[in-house]
């Protein structure tokens, strides 16, 4: 069986963003405490969400504002939702590798003759681009003519996009369905912090000056009539984007859609948000859909992440107030457990069970929760968590600009936390070892040697084992994880190991087998993550076409030994019995 790795994708963010990977819990217990009322029949009445589909409904809270709630039963690997973006762009750094029309990446691609900035797959693309292109072309060959560097030559992707939203409006009108269901996305503007505001105001700088507008008047074509207004527009930006991304969940770019933005937010969440690529032989245009993580009740709340749920509950919650203003309460942020697996390491004493991580504000020292012995080093422990966040921080940093200085730092700082006896699922060792995959995958050449191999397939096998401590089966992180996995089994092995696999991974036959076990699990995931009815997206139809030729491949060999056991000849105390 021959795989390569380029087919494997690289440079994944550790950090997800409201957007793709949108986990959730089935009753949170902030909905179980609160009134949710439906939403006034005037949400419909005046033409807003129309595209609702009808197991769905809005309701509203006090403290939550707006939801969506389930009607009927659903399964997990069921799309809830299946729209087209309101708005959405390539991120600068995929302009010349993707078509702007279908985010698909090809080569080679054909460049816009007037702005030389953007591509397309063919005329089909450019054609179906036009109407959101026809503006941005000649506002992108003017901000490339008026900046001083080649490195600004393009708006930033939030400035793009909030273009694109300006442009609809003012071909719509104001008052058409689209402008008001951007007008009525949740706005924090009167909660934003002075740094927050001063960024607001320079992205409001780039885009007057990036859609062309001298004088206020001019903006009132847009439904902008005063600074205020356009300060709304982006804060609603900040709280209601979602991030596209590829089928391995590399992120591409931007989008907009009011109807999924209506979705409230649970670190333990039942629904996730994806861009799973249609069925079809090349996708017209990247369509979201929302999917539902788990069995669905009807009367419950559909709820996605916003953020990455690996982490401990801190970070979940520093990054929630920040970005989107509200503190959670959703299970998993305010249950007790002792043993939340983002926060664990073994038994100091090796007794098989775990401890919490020790922290700086512990009064005690922690205890094993099976055998009670003590953590005693706590200094140790705490210097290589302390450590361990820096050499995050800086590998993340490092990841494009140096990728082998990444690597080394990724993979030093692994080596510490497992001496320490940190869990794999624990912060922020999974986050390193994530990292670490996705920067092995990367460097992985044509010259491949086994040892590079196994060691990339070790790492990866960390990441899955830390995924599927902390994410819901189907969660599309593990199931892309699982994938790349399997994928890593099937690659030749330069030199395979003879004799009886005793170390992870094994190798010959026994990996092959490895490989196929790990595909089924994958496929298994994957029609929940990307939904059953889109065969578990671009990415389950090639582990489905994969697991055929594995199946195919293990025939051969399973009748191989039958014919070798076959030609044996017949032992001699057989014959004279
Ligand atoms: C993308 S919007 C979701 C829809 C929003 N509730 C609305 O009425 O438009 C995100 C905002 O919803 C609110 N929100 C989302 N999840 C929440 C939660 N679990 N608890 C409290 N507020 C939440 C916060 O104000 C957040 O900034």
């Amino acid at each position: 069986m021959s795989a390569s790795f380029s087919q494997l994708r690289a440079a994944r963010q550790t950090k997800e963003t409201k957007s793709l990977v949108n986990s959730q819990s089935e009753n949170s217990k902030a909905t179980t405490n609160e009134t949710f009322q439906s939403a006034p029949s005037d949400f419909n009445a005046n033409g807003l969400y129309s595209s609702l589909p009808a197991s769905i409904e809005i309701k509203t809270s006090e403290t939550h504002g707006r939801g969506l709630w389930l009607k009927e039963p659903l399964k997990a690997g069921t799309v809830l939702i299946n729209t087209k973006p309101r708005v959405a762009v390539l991120s600068n750094r995929y302009l010349d590798s993707h078509c702007s029309a279908c985010f698909e990446p090809a080569s080679p691609l054909k460049r816009c003759t007037q702005c030389q900035t953007v591509y397309y797959c063919d005329a089909a693309c450019q054609t179906r681009d036009w109407p959101s292109h026809k503006n941005e072309c000649g506002a992108l060959q003017k901000w490339a003519e008026a900046v001083p560097a080649l490195d600004v030559s393009v708006p930033n992707d939030g400035v793009r996009c909030l273009a694109r939203v300006l442009w609809k409006k003012q071909k719509q009108g104001p008052e058409s369905q689209g402008s008001r269901e951007i007008d009525s996305m949740q706005n924090h503007r009167p909660h934003a912090s002075s740094s927050v505001i001063e960024l607001q105001t320079h992205l409001a700088h780039s885009l007057v000056r990036y859609i062309g507008a001298t004088s206020p008047p001019e903006l009132e074509a847009y439904g902008i009539s005063s600074a205020a207004d356009l300060v709304n527009l982006i804060s609603r930006f900040t709280t209601n984007s979602f991030t596209v991304t590829d089928p391995t969940l590399t992120p591409i770019g931007v989008a907009i859609s009011p109807i999924i933005a209506l979705i409230n937010h649970s670190c333990d969440p039942n629904a996730v948000v994806v861009f799973p690529h249609a069925a079809s032989t090349k996708a017209k245009e990247p369509s979201m859909q929302v999917i539902a993580l788990k069995d669905i009740t009807p009367g419950s709340e559909i709820l996605t992440s916003y953020i990455d749920t690996t982490v401990p509950r801190s970070l979940r919650q520093k990054s929630l107030v920040e970005t989107y203003h509200f503190t959670c309460h959703c299970d998993l942020c305010t249950s007790e457990s002792a043993t939340d697996p983002r926060t664990s390491m073994a038994c100091p004493k090796s007794c098989g069970g775990v401890c919490p991580i020790p922290t700086d504000e512990d009064t005690d020292l922690p205890r094993c929760l099976k055998c009670k012995a003590a953590v005693s080093s706590t200094d140790a422990i705490l210097d290589a968590v302390r450590l361990g966040k820096e050499a995050l921080e800086k590998a993340t940093s490092l990841q494009l600009q140096d990728p082998p200085k990444a690597r080394r730092l990724t993979t030093k700082l692994i080596e510490i936390l497992h001496s320490a006896g940190i869990q794999p699922s624990s912060h922020p060792l999974l986050a390193l070892s994530r990292l670490q995959h996705t920067l092995l995958i990367s460097s992985l050449s044509g010259n491949l040697t086994q040892e590079a191999l196994d060691e990339t397939i070790r790492a990866i096998n960390c990441s899955v084992i830390g995924c599927a401590a902390v994410l819901h089966e189907g969660h599309p992180v593990r199931a892309i994880a699982l994938t790349e996995l399997a994928k890593a089994l099937i690659v030749d092995e330069p030199e395979p190991r003879q004799g009886p696999s005793i170390t992870y991974p094994p190798s010959g036959p026994a990996r092959l087998k490895l490989a196929y076990d790990t595909l089924l699990r994958a496929r298994h995931e994957l029609l929940i993550a990307f939904g059953r009815e889109n065969e578990g997206g671009k990415v389950g139809r090639d582990v489905r076409d994969t697991l055929v030729a594995v199946e195919r491949e293990l025939g051969v060999w399973k009748q191989g030994i039958r014919n070798t056991i076959e030609d044996q000849p017949v032992p001699l105390k057989a014959r004279t019995s």
